[in-house]
């Protein structure tokens, strides 16, 4: 028995695609009082099309077929980094999975598993936080132990914005312009497309860049909740539906603002750093969910950060 999933209050997030795939390889799973209840004697390889490439759909159904009986074929898969470092994970343990990274992967049933010692690929999406946190305040930064071809699409934005970025094999390196440039449009997709997950901390870039850029987010019904928190620090930004229109001041000022979730708690953080004055984020556990440390690192780095376990009163 399991409750419905939580996370970030981005869109209402269905989890149909996992539900209808599970049943199709034989689970049984009833859906009550917010719990799903599941039950499989055994489950059997299927052929399964998924209406659109959801990362975490395309997780569960691995999983799931790993010890499936027979062959498990996912068509429209997601095509994330992460899927190909759960094909690497599964394999390196005896299981056999193959064209992570593709459109099609298929998964032959195993009995067993044994155990594997195995490092998961570096957070994209922290790097790209930390390139941003440069760019915003026309600082330089080198990232080591990053894989650059899995921030090309932020890499290739952030050039748009004329940042200087070089890429080893390994690292990335960062130096803001003199002044931010507006991207003309950003639009969110599956990998490699632009990360869903990357579009409110290129927002807090733009909102000093110099010009006006058009963000269009594909993924997720509800994201642009930071955009609010942003206007309250002096951010030019109007939102209608999917689509947010920036047009770059000169300066923020800090505020008094919230963290509405994980990415967006991020976005106020490099928003306040650019800000003249002081910011106080609010609601900081959505941050905390997806970045470790992030103050101390911030800190480091030279930005002017505390971190408190209490909320401050007026
Ligand atoms: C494609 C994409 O950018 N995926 C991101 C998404 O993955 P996550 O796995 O959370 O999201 P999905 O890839 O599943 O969702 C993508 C889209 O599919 C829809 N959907 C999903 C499952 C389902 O059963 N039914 C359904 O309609 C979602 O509502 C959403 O509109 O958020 C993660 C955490 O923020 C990121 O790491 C992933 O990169
Ligand atoms: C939305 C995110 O996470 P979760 O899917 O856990 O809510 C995120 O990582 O930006």
């Amino acid at each position: 028995m399991l409750s419905q999933p939580g996370g970030c209050e981005i869109g209402p997030r269905p989890i149909d695609l996992h539900l209808r795939s599970l049943r199709e390889l034989g689970a049984n799973i009833e859906e009550k009082h917010g719990f799903l209840i599941c039950e499989a004697k055994e489950l059997k390889g299927a052929e399964i099309q998924l209406d659109f490439p959801s990362v975490g759909a395309t997780e569960n159904i691995i999983l799931s077929a790993v010890f499936a009986k027979g062959t498990t074929i996912i068509r429209n898969a997601a095509k994330e980094p992460e899927i190909i470092d759960l094909e690497r994970f599964i394999n390196r343990m005896g299981g056999k999975v193959k064209g992570a990274g593709t459109a099609t992967v298929t998964i032959e049933g195993v009995e067993k598993l044994h155990d594997v010692e195995h490092g998961i690929i570096p957070d994209r999406i922290v790097a790209g936080t930390y390139l941003v946190a440069a760019a915003i305040t026309g600082g330089k930064i080198e990232l080591t132990n990053v894989i650059p071809e899995h921030l090309q699409s932020v890499i290739y934005k952030l050039r748009e914005s004329g940042c200087r970025v070089d890429v080893k094999n390994r690292a990335i390196s960062l130096e803001a312009p003199d002044k931010l440039i507006s991207i003309d449009s950003l639009k969110t997709l599956p990998y490699p497309g632009f990360p869903t997950d990357m579009q409110s901390q290129m927002m807090a870039l733009m909102s000093v860049a110099d010009g006006i850029s058009i963000f269009v987010e594909t993924i997720f019904e509800n994201r642009f909740k930071h955009a609010e928190e942003l206007t309250r620090m002096g951010a030019n930004i109007k939102v209608n539906g999917r689509i947010a229109l920036i047009k770059g001041v000169k300066r923020l000022t800090g505020a008094k603002v919230t963290a509405k979730d994980l990415r967006g708690g991020a976005a106020l953080i490099l928003a306040a750093l650019a800000a003249e004055g002081e910011t106080i984020i609010e609601n900081i556990k959505h941050i905390d969910r997806g970045y470790d440390n992030i103050h101390g690192i911030i800190e480091g780095l030279g930005g002017k950060i505390i971190k408190r376990d209490t909320p401050i009163q007026d």
